[in-house]
Protein backbone atom coordinates (compact mmCIF):
# COMPACT_ATOMS: atom_id res chain seq x y z
CA UNK A 1 0.00 0.00 0.00
CA UNK A 2 0.85 3.21 -0.37
CA UNK A 3 1.79 5.77 2.89
CA UNK A 4 -0.92 7.15 4.74
CA UNK A 5 0.42 10.63 3.58
CA UNK A 6 -0.19 9.92 0.05
CA UNK A 7 -3.89 8.55 1.46
CA UNK A 8 -4.12 11.80 3.36
CA UNK A 9 -3.49 14.22 0.72
CA UNK A 10 -6.00 12.55 -1.80
CA UNK A 11 -8.39 12.76 1.08
CA UNK A 12 -7.56 16.48 0.61
CA UNK A 13 -8.61 15.86 -2.54
CA UNK A 14 -11.87 14.47 -2.28
CA UNK A 15 -12.68 16.59 -0.11
CA UNK A 16 -13.11 19.35 -2.95
CA UNK A 17 -15.51 17.24 -4.70
CA UNK A 18 -14.47 17.72 -8.28
CA UNK A 19 -12.99 13.71 -8.53
CA UNK A 20 -14.34 10.92 -9.10
CA UNK A 21 -14.35 8.61 -5.88
CA UNK A 22 -14.18 5.44 -8.53
CA UNK A 23 -10.90 6.73 -9.95
CA UNK A 24 -9.58 8.08 -6.74
CA UNK A 25 -9.78 4.28 -5.35
CA UNK A 26 -8.37 3.01 -8.58
CA UNK A 27 -5.09 4.99 -8.89
CA UNK A 28 -4.62 3.72 -4.96
CA UNK A 29 -3.31 0.60 -6.11
CA UNK A 30 -0.10 0.18 -8.07
CA UNK A 31 -0.32 -1.99 -11.37
CA UNK A 32 2.40 -4.41 -10.31
CA UNK A 33 5.24 -4.16 -7.89
CA UNK A 34 7.80 -6.48 -8.76
CA UNK A 35 10.31 -8.19 -6.60
CA UNK A 36 13.32 -9.59 -7.19
CA UNK A 37 16.30 -11.53 -5.77
CA UNK A 38 19.68 -9.80 -6.87
CA UNK A 39 22.65 -12.08 -6.34
CA UNK A 40 26.19 -9.64 -6.15
CA UNK A 41 29.51 -10.63 -6.47
CA UNK A 42 31.76 -8.12 -4.18
CA UNK A 43 35.58 -7.76 -5.02
CA UNK A 44 35.69 -9.76 -2.12
CA UNK A 45 34.65 -12.77 -3.86
CA UNK A 46 32.28 -13.17 -1.33
CA UNK A 47 28.04 -13.52 -2.42
CA UNK A 48 25.38 -11.27 -0.85
CA UNK A 49 21.60 -11.73 -1.84
CA UNK A 50 19.99 -8.37 -2.02
CA UNK A 51 15.87 -8.36 -2.68
CA UNK A 52 14.61 -5.49 -4.44
CA UNK A 53 11.68 -3.86 -5.88
CA UNK A 54 10.76 -1.91 -9.09
CA UNK A 55 6.76 -0.32 -8.57
CA UNK A 56 5.06 0.50 -11.73
CA UNK A 57 2.56 2.45 -10.50
CA UNK A 58 0.64 3.11 -13.77
CA UNK A 59 0.24 3.14 -17.67
CA UNK A 60 -2.68 5.05 -17.87
CA UNK A 61 -0.84 7.83 -19.42
CA UNK A 62 2.01 6.15 -21.24
CA UNK A 63 4.60 3.73 -20.39
CA UNK A 64 6.47 4.27 -16.52
CA UNK A 65 9.32 6.30 -15.64
CA UNK A 66 10.83 7.00 -12.90
CA UNK A 67 14.19 6.51 -10.59
CA UNK A 68 16.17 3.68 -9.23
CA UNK A 69 17.37 3.99 -5.53
CA UNK A 70 20.41 2.75 -3.99
CA UNK A 71 19.98 3.20 -0.54
CA UNK A 72 20.08 1.03 2.46
CA UNK A 73 17.04 2.41 4.01
CA UNK A 74 14.84 2.24 0.82
CA UNK A 75 11.32 -0.20 1.26
CA UNK A 76 8.75 -1.71 -1.08
CA UNK A 77 6.17 0.57 0.53
CA UNK A 78 8.74 3.81 -0.14
CA UNK A 79 9.23 2.22 -3.42
CA UNK A 80 5.48 1.86 -4.11
CA UNK A 81 4.75 5.61 -2.67
CA UNK A 82 7.22 7.13 -4.66
CA UNK A 83 6.07 5.73 -7.99
CA UNK A 84 2.85 6.87 -7.13
CA UNK A 85 4.20 10.14 -6.39
CA UNK A 86 5.79 10.10 -10.21
CA UNK A 87 2.17 9.65 -11.39
CA UNK A 88 1.12 12.42 -9.85
CA UNK A 89 4.08 14.76 -11.57
CA UNK A 90 3.81 13.32 -15.19
CA UNK A 91 -0.06 14.00 -14.68
CA UNK A 92 0.35 17.58 -13.27
CA UNK A 93 2.81 18.33 -16.33
CA UNK A 94 0.60 16.46 -18.93
CA UNK A 95 3.70 14.27 -19.92
CA UNK A 96 2.94 11.05 -21.55
CA UNK A 97 4.86 8.84 -18.95
CA UNK A 98 3.07 6.73 -16.02
CA UNK A 99 5.11 6.52 -12.60
CA UNK A 100 7.76 4.55 -11.54
CA UNK A 101 10.29 3.72 -8.95
CA UNK A 102 13.09 1.34 -8.29
CA UNK A 103 14.79 0.38 -4.84
CA UNK A 104 18.09 -1.52 -3.89
CA UNK A 105 18.66 -1.79 -0.07
CA UNK A 106 22.09 -1.24 -0.43
CA UNK A 107 24.49 1.47 -0.06
CA UNK A 108 25.65 2.06 -3.16
CA UNK A 109 28.72 4.85 -1.97
CA UNK A 110 30.12 1.68 0.22
CA UNK A 111 30.80 -0.51 -3.24
CA UNK A 112 33.97 -0.54 -5.53
CA UNK A 113 33.22 0.74 -9.03
CA UNK A 114 33.27 -2.71 -10.16
CA UNK A 115 30.90 -4.26 -7.33
CA UNK A 116 28.35 -1.28 -8.82
CA UNK A 117 28.80 -2.07 -12.14
CA UNK A 118 28.23 -6.25 -11.50
CA UNK A 119 24.79 -4.73 -9.62
CA UNK A 120 23.11 -2.64 -12.61
CA UNK A 121 24.19 -5.70 -14.93
CA UNK A 122 22.57 -8.51 -12.03
CA UNK A 123 19.84 -5.69 -11.83
CA UNK A 124 19.30 -5.47 -15.31
CA UNK A 125 19.53 -9.06 -15.67
CA UNK A 126 16.35 -9.55 -13.22
CA UNK A 127 14.69 -7.02 -14.57
CA UNK A 128 14.89 -7.59 -18.29
CA UNK A 129 11.23 -8.33 -18.65
CA UNK A 130 9.96 -5.75 -16.65
CA UNK A 131 11.95 -2.50 -18.15
CA UNK A 132 11.77 -1.51 -21.90
CA UNK A 133 11.59 1.66 -23.96
CA UNK A 134 7.88 1.45 -24.46
CA UNK A 135 7.52 -0.11 -21.13
CA UNK A 136 9.42 1.16 -18.22
CA UNK A 137 12.00 3.36 -18.37
CA UNK A 138 14.76 3.40 -15.31
CA UNK A 139 16.47 7.01 -14.33
CA UNK A 140 19.19 7.82 -11.32
CA UNK A 141 17.82 8.76 -8.06
CA UNK A 142 19.72 8.79 -4.83
CA UNK A 143 22.99 7.06 -5.04
CA UNK A 144 22.73 6.18 -8.49
CA UNK A 145 23.81 8.45 -11.44
CA UNK A 146 24.84 8.48 -15.42
CA UNK A 147 27.66 5.83 -14.89
CA UNK A 148 24.93 2.97 -13.70
CA UNK A 149 22.54 4.58 -16.42
CA UNK A 150 25.17 3.21 -19.25
CA UNK A 151 25.89 -0.28 -17.47
CA UNK A 152 21.86 -1.23 -17.26
CA UNK A 153 21.59 0.81 -21.15
CA UNK A 154 24.50 -1.68 -21.94
CA UNK A 155 23.55 -4.75 -20.53
CA UNK A 156 19.95 -4.42 -21.98
CA UNK A 157 21.13 -3.55 -25.44
CA UNK A 158 23.75 -7.42 -25.41
CA UNK A 159 20.89 -9.34 -24.22
CA UNK A 160 18.44 -7.32 -26.63
CA UNK A 161 20.90 -7.71 -29.19
CA UNK A 162 20.12 -4.60 -30.45
CA UNK A 163 20.36 -0.54 -29.94
CA UNK A 164 17.73 0.59 -27.90
CA UNK A 165 19.60 3.89 -26.29
CA UNK A 166 16.12 4.84 -24.84
CA UNK A 167 15.54 2.50 -22.43
CA UNK A 168 17.18 4.65 -19.60
CA UNK A 169 17.38 7.96 -19.32
CA UNK A 170 19.57 10.52 -17.30
CA UNK A 171 22.35 8.59 -19.18
CA UNK A 172 26.13 10.30 -19.64
CA UNK A 173 26.01 13.19 -22.34
CA UNK A 174 28.56 10.47 -24.69
CA UNK A 175 25.59 8.36 -24.39
CA UNK A 176 22.63 10.37 -25.37
CA UNK A 177 22.12 11.41 -21.81
CA UNK A 178 20.48 15.26 -21.38
CA UNK A 179 23.24 17.22 -18.55
CA UNK A 180 21.42 20.48 -18.70
CA UNK A 181 24.04 23.10 -17.41
CA UNK A 182 22.42 23.32 -14.00
CA UNK A 183 20.75 20.33 -13.76
CA UNK A 184 17.45 19.73 -14.07
CA UNK A 185 15.50 19.25 -11.46
CA UNK A 186 17.89 22.23 -9.66
CA UNK A 187 16.44 24.21 -13.04
CA UNK A 188 12.85 23.28 -12.47
CA UNK A 189 12.74 24.19 -8.92
CA UNK A 190 14.62 27.55 -9.28
CA UNK A 191 12.17 28.31 -12.53
CA UNK A 192 8.93 27.57 -9.97
CA UNK A 193 10.59 29.80 -7.48
CA UNK A 194 10.93 32.86 -10.09
CA UNK A 195 7.56 31.97 -11.10
CA UNK A 196 5.93 32.09 -8.19
CA UNK A 197 9.01 34.72 -5.84
CA UNK A 198 6.62 37.27 -5.34
CA UNK A 199 3.28 35.46 -4.66
CA UNK A 200 4.88 33.52 -2.04
CA UNK A 201 6.46 36.62 -0.56
CA UNK A 202 10.08 36.00 -1.11
CA UNK A 203 11.06 39.69 -1.63
CA UNK A 204 13.95 39.77 0.30
CA UNK A 205 16.95 41.56 -1.82
CA UNK A 206 19.15 38.84 -0.80
CA UNK A 207 16.91 35.78 1.02
CA UNK A 208 18.65 33.35 3.05
CA UNK A 209 18.44 30.06 2.49
CA UNK A 210 19.43 26.48 3.80
CA UNK A 211 19.82 23.42 1.98
CA UNK A 212 19.77 20.12 3.55
CA UNK A 213 21.43 17.64 1.69
CA UNK A 214 24.25 18.62 -0.69
CA UNK A 215 24.17 16.08 -3.48
CA UNK A 216 23.48 16.26 -7.03
CA UNK A 217 19.84 18.32 -6.47
CA UNK A 218 21.29 20.03 -3.29
CA UNK A 219 24.50 21.07 -4.57
CA UNK A 220 22.92 22.61 -8.16
CA UNK A 221 20.24 24.33 -6.40
CA UNK A 222 22.84 25.93 -4.09
CA UNK A 223 24.63 27.05 -7.12
CA UNK A 224 21.37 28.33 -8.67
CA UNK A 225 20.35 30.43 -6.04
CA UNK A 226 23.35 32.13 -4.96
CA UNK A 227 24.23 32.95 -8.77
CA UNK A 228 20.93 35.05 -8.24
CA UNK A 229 21.32 36.68 -5.18
CA UNK A 230 20.14 34.49 -2.21
CA UNK A 231 22.74 33.74 0.53
CA UNK A 232 23.22 30.20 1.34
CA UNK A 233 23.78 30.16 5.66
CA UNK A 234 23.43 27.12 6.29
CA UNK A 235 24.05 23.06 4.27
CA UNK A 236 23.92 19.86 5.32
CA UNK A 237 25.00 16.34 4.37
CA UNK A 238 24.59 13.10 6.20
CA UNK A 239 27.57 13.36 8.39
CA UNK A 240 26.92 16.91 9.40
CA UNK A 241 25.64 20.76 9.02
CA UNK A 242 27.65 24.31 8.75
CA UNK A 243 26.35 27.63 8.93
CA UNK A 244 27.12 30.94 8.08
CA UNK A 245 25.72 33.75 8.75
CA UNK A 246 27.30 36.13 6.05
CA UNK A 247 26.63 33.32 3.70
CA UNK A 248 29.03 30.40 2.01
CA UNK A 249 30.80 30.96 -1.38
CA UNK A 250 29.05 27.78 -2.91
CA UNK A 251 31.99 26.69 -5.21
CA UNK A 252 33.76 26.37 -2.05
CA UNK A 253 31.05 23.80 -0.64
CA UNK A 254 30.68 22.54 -4.23
CA UNK A 255 34.75 22.24 -4.13
CA UNK A 256 34.67 20.05 -1.04
CA UNK A 257 32.44 18.04 -2.64
CA UNK A 258 34.03 17.20 -5.60
CA UNK A 259 37.07 15.77 -3.33
CA UNK A 260 34.45 13.37 -1.90
CA UNK A 261 34.28 15.25 1.53
CA UNK A 262 31.90 14.99 3.90
CA UNK A 263 30.47 18.23 5.62
CA UNK A 264 31.22 16.80 9.29
CA UNK A 265 34.49 18.55 10.47
CA UNK A 266 35.12 20.83 7.95
CA UNK A 267 34.00 23.96 9.96
CA UNK A 268 37.35 25.14 10.35
CA UNK A 269 38.63 25.10 6.55
CA UNK A 270 35.13 26.70 5.80
CA UNK A 271 35.25 29.48 8.75
CA UNK A 272 31.79 27.83 9.50
CA UNK A 273 30.25 26.31 12.89
CA UNK A 274 29.46 22.90 12.63
CA UNK A 275 26.71 20.75 13.78
CA UNK A 276 24.72 17.67 13.35
CA UNK A 277 22.91 17.01 10.37
CA UNK A 278 19.90 18.20 11.42
CA UNK A 279 20.73 20.51 13.48
CA UNK A 280 19.75 23.75 10.50
CA UNK A 281 16.61 22.46 9.74
CA UNK A 282 14.94 24.87 12.03
CA UNK A 283 17.34 27.67 12.13
CA UNK A 284 15.84 31.39 10.92
CA UNK A 285 15.81 31.55 7.46
CA UNK A 286 13.51 32.83 4.18
CA UNK A 287 13.52 29.99 2.55
CA UNK A 288 14.10 25.98 3.70
CA UNK A 289 15.37 23.47 0.63
CA UNK A 290 14.88 20.01 1.82
CA UNK A 291 17.11 17.79 -0.62
CA UNK A 292 17.86 14.95 0.65
CA UNK A 293 15.75 12.19 1.52
CA UNK A 294 11.91 11.92 2.82
CA UNK A 295 10.22 12.53 5.85
CA UNK A 296 12.77 15.20 7.01
CA UNK A 297 9.77 17.73 8.54
CA UNK A 298 7.33 15.63 10.96
CA UNK A 299 5.10 16.56 13.50
CA UNK A 300 8.09 16.60 15.88
CA UNK A 301 9.63 19.26 14.31
CA UNK A 302 7.29 21.55 12.05
CA UNK A 303 6.50 23.71 14.89
CA UNK A 304 9.93 24.69 14.98
CA UNK A 305 10.09 25.56 11.15
CA UNK A 306 11.56 29.22 10.78
CA UNK A 307 11.46 29.52 7.05
CA UNK A 308 8.87 31.49 5.48
CA UNK A 309 9.51 29.15 2.30
CA UNK A 310 9.78 25.14 1.79
CA UNK A 311 10.71 24.03 -2.07
CA UNK A 312 10.51 20.56 -1.36
CA UNK A 313 12.99 19.33 -3.75
CA UNK A 314 13.23 15.79 -1.45
CA UNK A 315 10.54 13.54 -2.69
CA UNK A 316 8.65 13.25 0.57
CA UNK A 317 10.39 15.39 2.72
CA UNK A 318 7.52 17.16 4.46
CA UNK A 319 5.10 14.33 6.30
CA UNK A 320 1.53 14.94 5.85
CA UNK A 321 0.88 15.53 9.60
CA UNK A 322 3.50 18.35 9.18
CA UNK A 323 1.90 20.01 5.68
CA UNK A 324 -1.08 20.86 7.97
CA UNK A 325 1.26 22.12 10.94
CA UNK A 326 3.23 24.46 7.92
CA UNK A 327 0.05 25.45 6.66
CA UNK A 328 -1.98 26.73 10.32
CA UNK A 329 1.83 28.64 10.71
CA UNK A 330 1.24 30.30 7.00
CA UNK A 331 4.35 28.35 5.89
CA UNK A 332 4.29 28.14 2.17
CA UNK A 333 5.43 25.19 0.88
CA UNK A 334 5.93 24.40 -3.10
CA UNK A 335 4.84 20.40 -2.84
CA UNK A 336 7.99 17.95 -4.43
CA UNK A 337 5.59 17.25 -7.20
CA UNK A 338 6.22 20.30 -8.73
CA UNK A 339 9.21 21.35 -7.12
CA UNK A 340 11.77 18.88 -8.72
CA UNK A 341 9.50 18.07 -11.59
CA UNK A 342 12.35 19.73 -13.84
CA UNK A 343 13.93 15.92 -13.49
CA UNK A 344 11.38 13.95 -15.62
CA UNK A 345 11.07 16.89 -17.90
CA UNK A 346 14.37 16.52 -18.82
CA UNK A 347 13.97 12.32 -19.12
CA UNK A 348 11.13 13.33 -21.11
CA UNK A 349 12.89 14.77 -23.41
CA UNK A 350 15.94 12.60 -23.78
CA UNK A 351 13.77 9.53 -24.04
CA UNK A 352 11.72 11.46 -26.97
CA UNK A 353 15.22 12.02 -28.87
CA UNK A 354 15.87 8.58 -28.34
CA UNK A 355 12.49 7.10 -29.65
CA UNK A 356 13.11 9.17 -32.56
CA UNK A 357 16.69 8.41 -33.20
CA UNK A 358 18.10 12.01 -32.84
CA UNK A 359 20.59 13.90 -30.42
CA UNK A 360 18.94 15.98 -27.40
CA UNK A 361 19.27 19.56 -28.29
CA UNK A 362 19.35 21.08 -24.57
CA UNK A 363 18.37 24.80 -25.84
CA UNK A 364 15.34 22.82 -26.89
CA UNK A 365 14.93 20.75 -23.82
CA UNK A 366 15.54 23.81 -21.61
CA UNK A 367 13.21 25.82 -23.18
CA UNK A 368 10.44 23.12 -23.19
CA UNK A 369 11.54 22.17 -19.42
CA UNK A 370 10.93 26.19 -18.55
CA UNK A 371 7.48 26.55 -20.77
CA UNK A 372 6.04 23.49 -18.95
CA UNK A 373 7.35 24.24 -15.22
CA UNK A 374 5.76 27.91 -15.91
CA UNK A 375 2.41 26.80 -17.22
CA UNK A 376 1.74 23.96 -13.84
CA UNK A 377 3.00 26.77 -11.38
CA UNK A 378 0.74 29.08 -13.14
CA UNK A 379 -2.22 26.56 -12.66
CA UNK A 380 -1.33 25.56 -9.63
CA UNK A 381 -1.15 28.60 -8.00
CA UNK A 382 -4.59 29.57 -9.75
CA UNK A 383 -6.56 26.63 -8.11
CA UNK A 384 -4.62 27.13 -5.09
CA UNK A 385 -6.56 30.68 -4.66
CA UNK A 386 -9.43 29.91 -6.75
CA UNK A 387 -10.22 26.51 -4.46
CA UNK A 388 -8.73 27.93 -1.27
CA UNK A 389 -6.69 24.93 -0.84
CA UNK A 390 -2.79 24.69 -0.13
CA UNK A 391 -0.84 24.52 -3.31
CA UNK A 392 -0.11 21.26 -2.62
CA UNK A 393 -3.69 19.87 -2.61
CA UNK A 394 -4.29 22.29 -5.32
CA UNK A 395 -1.11 20.09 -7.14
CA UNK A 396 -2.70 16.81 -6.11
CA UNK A 397 -6.04 17.97 -7.73
CA UNK A 398 -4.73 18.85 -10.98
CA UNK A 399 -3.07 15.59 -11.54
CA UNK A 400 -6.04 13.49 -10.30
CA UNK A 401 -8.32 16.17 -12.60
CA UNK A 402 -6.00 14.83 -15.57
CA UNK A 403 -5.39 11.29 -14.42
CA UNK A 404 -9.55 11.52 -14.30
CA UNK A 405 -9.65 13.29 -18.14
CA UNK A 406 -7.15 10.90 -19.60
CA UNK A 407 -9.11 7.30 -17.49
CA UNK A 408 -12.60 9.08 -19.59
CA UNK A 409 -11.24 9.20 -23.36
CA UNK A 410 -10.03 5.60 -22.41
CA UNK A 411 -13.19 4.38 -21.32
CA UNK A 412 -11.72 3.35 -18.19
CA UNK A 413 -13.98 5.41 -15.81
N1 LIG B 1 18.39 13.39 -8.92
C1 LIG B 1 17.27 13.90 -9.43
O1 LIG B 1 17.23 14.36 -10.57
C2 LIG B 1 16.03 13.97 -8.60
C3 LIG B 1 14.81 14.22 -9.23
C4 LIG B 1 13.66 14.36 -8.45
C5 LIG B 1 13.75 14.21 -7.06
N2 LIG B 1 14.95 13.95 -6.50
C6 LIG B 1 14.99 13.80 -5.04
O2 LIG B 1 15.95 14.71 -4.50
C7 LIG B 1 16.57 14.14 -3.35
C8 LIG B 1 18.07 14.19 -3.51
O3 LIG B 1 18.43 13.45 -4.67
P1 LIG B 1 19.92 13.46 -5.23
O4 LIG B 1 19.83 12.90 -6.59
O5 LIG B 1 20.55 14.80 -5.01
O6 LIG B 1 20.61 12.40 -4.27
P2 LIG B 1 22.15 12.27 -3.88
O7 LIG B 1 22.35 10.87 -3.45
O8 LIG B 1 23.02 12.83 -4.94
O9 LIG B 1 22.28 13.27 -2.60
C9 LIG B 1 21.59 13.07 -1.40
C10 LIG B 1 22.24 13.99 -0.36
O10 LIG B 1 21.49 13.95 0.85
C11 LIG B 1 22.40 13.82 1.94
N3 LIG B 1 21.69 13.29 3.11
C12 LIG B 1 21.22 12.04 3.34
N4 LIG B 1 20.64 11.98 4.55
C13 LIG B 1 20.73 13.23 5.10
C14 LIG B 1 20.32 13.82 6.32
N5 LIG B 1 19.68 13.13 7.28
N6 LIG B 1 20.60 15.13 6.53
C15 LIG B 1 21.24 15.87 5.60
N7 LIG B 1 21.64 15.36 4.42
C16 LIG B 1 21.40 14.07 4.18
C17 LIG B 1 23.51 12.97 1.41
O11 LIG B 1 24.68 13.09 2.19
C18 LIG B 1 23.68 13.61 0.03
O12 LIG B 1 24.42 14.81 0.15
C19 LIG B 1 15.96 12.74 -3.22
O13 LIG B 1 14.89 12.77 -2.32
C20 LIG B 1 15.45 12.42 -4.62
O14 LIG B 1 14.38 11.51 -4.61
C21 LIG B 1 16.09 13.81 -7.22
Amino acid sequence: MIDDGILKRLDRVQGMGRSDDDLLDSIKASDALIERRLTLRLDSGKRVQVICWRCQHSHLLGPCKGGLRFHPDVSEEEVRSLAFKMTLKTALLGLPLGGAKGGVPIDGSALSVHERERLCRAWTRAFISDIGPNKDIPAPDVGCGPEEMAWIRDEYEQLMGKSVPHVVTGKPSALGGLNLRDGATARGGKRVLDKLRDKLGLTQEEPTVIVQGFGKVGGQIASLLAKDGYRIIGVSDSSGSLRKSEGFDVDDLLAVKEQGKSFSGLDNELEAEGGEPDAILTDECDLLVPAALGGQIHQDNADDIKASVILELANDAVSADADEVLAKRDIRLVPDILANAGGVLASYHEWLAGKAGHEVVVETAEKSLDDIIDRAADRAWHMHKRAEVSLQTACYALAVEHLQQVARCRGLA
